[in-house]
């Protein structure tokens, strides 16, 4: 039997008589990169901040890591990391000392955070950079270094909230390549983009139309089932049906 890490029945959030999230069901198993797809205000962020504990939802059920999304947020919240291009590191601190920052907040013991910086920053390549600010940084190198302090705490799952936005598909590659070898060691992915060539990386896709799930397979067995030749294809397909956009 698989590890079901996230486990979703009917969850639903409605605002008024609004809903951005509309009765979404799946699990996502141990390990694995599940991708989380939909035009703007299908309801990705609205879910996705259900999932890590930051807002509950009116009806259904779920669970992260064992935790119930109602009643365990605390809990959740211990056992994930999180990246959005939005909001990852800050810009005024230098690579080293986000790595320290973040490594106390997500509750790394002192000796710890030393030891496994020196060793990240070596991976990253940034050992020049180590005392300079990360403003400084390219964008792809902010990403890489965003999403390894995301899972500097070791946690079960990560959420990445479009964490390629901007950067060209050579870049997003060597992203993903960070993201395989993190699944490879049992964390499990879970991300949302708009770009379709990562939605091909995921080992399942979601996509979501106007807060429901309209499909949900390996890209695959999608691309199959839509008579399409790319994921892009199968996107615009289900897309297209939307009738609600970001506002
Ligand atoms: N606090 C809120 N109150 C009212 N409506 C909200 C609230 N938060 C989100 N919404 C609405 O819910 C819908 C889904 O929004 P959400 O941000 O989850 O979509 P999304 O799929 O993440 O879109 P994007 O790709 O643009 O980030 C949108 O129509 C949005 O306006």
């Amino acid at each position: 039997m698989t590890d079901k890490v996230i486990s979703c029945r009917e969850l639903t959030k409605r605002f008024g008589d609004f809903y951005a999230v509309d009765k979404i069901t799946f699990d996502v198993s141990k390990g694995e990169i599940f991708g989380f797809l939909g035009a703007n205000g299908a309801g990705k962020t609205t879910a996705m901040r259900i999932l890590c504990g930051l807002s509950f939802p009116t009806s259904g059920q779920a669970t992260v890591a064992g935790y119930d999304v109602y009643t365990q947020q605390e809990s959740i919240k211990k056992n994930i990391g999180y990246m959005s291009q939005k909001f990852s590191l800050y810009e005024n601190l230098t690579v080293e000392e986000n790595i320290t920052f973040f490594g106390g907040v997500y509750g790394v013991p002192a000796a710890t955070i030393k030891e496994r910086s020196r060793q990240l920053i070596s991976n990253l390549g940034l050992t020049n950079e180590a005392k300079k600010l990360v403003a400084g940084l390219p964008l792809g190198w902010k990403q890489k270094l965003a999403f390894s302090v995301a899972i500097f705490h070791e946690p079960k799952i990560v959420f990445l909230d479009e964490p390629t936005g901007g950067v060209d598909p050579v870049t997003r590659r060597q992203f993903w390549d960070m993201i395989y070898e993190a699944a490879a060691n049992g964390i499990t992915v879970f991300v949302t983009t708009h770009y379709m060539d990562e939605a091909e990386y995921c080992n399942r896709v979601t996509i979501m139309v106007d807060g429901k799930v309209e499909a949900l397979d390996t890209p695959g067995n999608l691309k199959q089932q839509f008579n399409a030749s790319s994921m892009d294809e199968v996107f615009y397909q289900l897309a297209r049906r939307a009738t609600r956009s970001a506002d």
